[in-house]
Formats: structure tokens, sequence, C-alpha cells
């Protein structure tokens, strides 16, 4: 059953539940991370892939639901590599909490057939990023290293409009976010960070979305955390598809992105896979963990 407005006024509607059925909760698989995946983590990825292979301008994915990159078919080859999140905020679609999509778009380093090699470039070598968010608006949000620019989707005539040029983050804010439940597992840096934070009583937001959690960061200024833990030393976010794409917007948006000893963008990686501990946001709130990184001589 569900709810329908008419002229009349609202109704109840006997339908199957099933479009309800498709997008929500389990697919019943744990992916390459161990974690488990929502049948929207599944409908994304495939839609990404389709889209993207067809589009003749790649050769090789890299997806965080694919345990091996994705060599698109020779005849529909182009010269980038796409790294994605589909969907990011796995846990936050039952229950309706704002979720999206994360890419990072690279060249291709050599010639000949492209290998999992041109996929582990640093993020400083990438030539766009961007991210899209599903909440209260969808809202596109894109650099392809001149600057930031974010367009909200107006779905009476379907585009994409351009709402917000230029967009730059504040040099100092006044929001501080993280997963405040692992606070006995943090290195005395983030420890005392957090503590000086409360002592000036700042905001603290934490949606448990990075793509979400970092667009208010971009917005209203501040510092969005995901550091390493005693049980998670590298922490949980993955480089090529989490970190860099956002560390290269927040960059270009005028903040900073550390794992707190060095730029996340000069990260050479090693695995498609591997995770990063990450600071990003304003550039003085940003500098002053990476100030106790080094008091601390971590
Ligand atoms: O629940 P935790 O440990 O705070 O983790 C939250 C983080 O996990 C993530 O949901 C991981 O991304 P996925 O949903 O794409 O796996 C981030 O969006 C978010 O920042
Ligand atoms: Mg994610
Ligand atoms: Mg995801």
């Amino acid at each position: 059953m569900y709810l329908q407005c008419c002229e009349e006024g609202w109704h109840r509607c006997s339908v199957s539940p099933f479009l309800v059925s498709l997008l929500y909760g389990l697919a019943g698989d744990v992916n390459v991370q161990g974690e488990e995946v929502k049948k929207l983590d599944v409908l994304a990825n495939d839609l990404f892939i389709n889209m993207l292979t067809s589009s003749y301008t790649t050769c090789l994915l890299v997806s965080e639901e694919n345990k091996t990159v994705i060599e698109v078919e020779k005849e529909r080859q182009g010269k980038y590599i796409v790294c994605f999140d589909p969907l990011d905020g796995s846990s936050n679609i039952d229950c309706l909490v704002s979720i999206g999509s994360i890419f990072s778009i690279y060249r291709k380093s050599s010639d000949g057939d492209p290998t999992v090699n041109d996929a582990l470039q640093p993020g400083n070598t990438l030539v766009a990023a961007g991210y899209a968010l599903y909440g209260s608006a969808t809202m596109m949000v894109i650099s392809t290293g001149d600057g930031v620019n974010g367009f909200m989707l107006d779905p009476s005539i379907g585009e994409f409009v351009l709402t917000d040029p230029g967009m730059k983050i504040k040099e100092k804010g006044k929001i501080y976010s993280l997963n405040e439940g692992y606070a006995n597992l943090w290195d005395p840096a983030v420890a005392e960070y957090v503590l000086g934070k409360k002592a000036k009583k700042a905001g603290a937001r934490y949606i448990g979305s990075m793509v979400a959690d970092v667009h208010r960061t971009i917005k209203y200024g501040g510092i969005f955390m995901y550091p390493a833990t005693a049980d998670s030393p590298k922490g949980k976010l993955r480089l090529l598809y989490e970190c860099n794409p956002m560390a290269f917007l927040v960059e270009q948006a005028g903040g900073k992105a550390t794992t707190g000893k060095m730029r996340i963008l000069d990260i050479v990686p090693t695995d498609i896979h591997q995770r990063t501990p990450i600071f990003l946001g304003s550039a003085g709130d940003v500098q002053e963990i990476i100030d106790l990184y080094t008091k601390h001589n971590l």
C-alpha cells in the first residue's frame, strides 16, 4: 500500500512494493572491502560501468565494488581512467539520509594496453574529479583543475544548472566532523585536536556519508576527519575513489587535505583499494592538525 495525492486528496493505492524492494535493503553480497553490499550499491555500480564503457572515452575503470580493475573492450577504449565510488554513504540508504557518488579521472600514463599501473597514479596527476550529492536537492560538484563549480539539478528541465560558480572554502571554520564513537582508539594528536575544538565550543556535525560531510565542509568551512584508529591504522576511506577526488576538490577550492603527515595528493598508490587517514577542509583548521602531528612526533 502507498499514499498517492490526486485532485480529491490523499488516498491509499494497492500496488506491489516492487519498486521499494528493488531499491532498498541488502543485495546479499559482501564486497572486496568485507562490507555488506546494498541493492543501490549494485544498481549504481552497474550504471557507472555501463555509462563509462559505452562513452568511448575510458580504457580502465576502478570501482569500490569490483575487486580488480575493469578493462574496457578494445573497440570502445578512450584515453581516460576513471576511479569511482558509485554509492557513498551506503549505511545511510535505508534511513533516507543524504548519499552520493564520487569519481576521479586520470589520463592513461603509458602506451600500449592499459594495466593496473595506469590506475596507480598519485592524485597530483588527476585531470578532473567530482561528486554528485543526493540530498535536499541533487547537486554535482566538479573540478577540472581550474577551480570548483557546483551545478544543481533542475528537475523541471532535466538539466544541471550552474548555481555555485568558483566555490571557495573559508580559511577557518567553526565545525569539526568525525565519528566520535572511536575516541578511545584515536592517536594523541587527534585526541588533543578534538579536545581543543570542544574547549572552543566548536560545532560538531557528522553525517556518516563522506560526500555529504565534505560538501558541508566546502560550503560552510571547518574540518572533516577520518583518522587512523588503533584497530584500523590506515583509517577507513579509500585513496583512489574517496580521498583523492575529495582532496583535489578541496585544494581547488583553496583548502587543504592531509594524512596528518603528508599531502593526500602526493601519496603514490600501491593497491587500487588502499586506505588512508584523511583530514580535509579549511586551510587554517587542517594546518592545526598537521602541527599537532609534528608536535607529537607521529
Ligand atoms: O560509519 P563510519 O565508520 O563513521 O564510516 C563512515 C564513512 O564510511 C563511508 O560510508 C564509506 O563509504 P561507502 O558507503 O562507499 O562504503 C563514508 O561515506 C563515510 O565517511
Ligand atoms: Mg564511500
Ligand atoms: Mg560506496
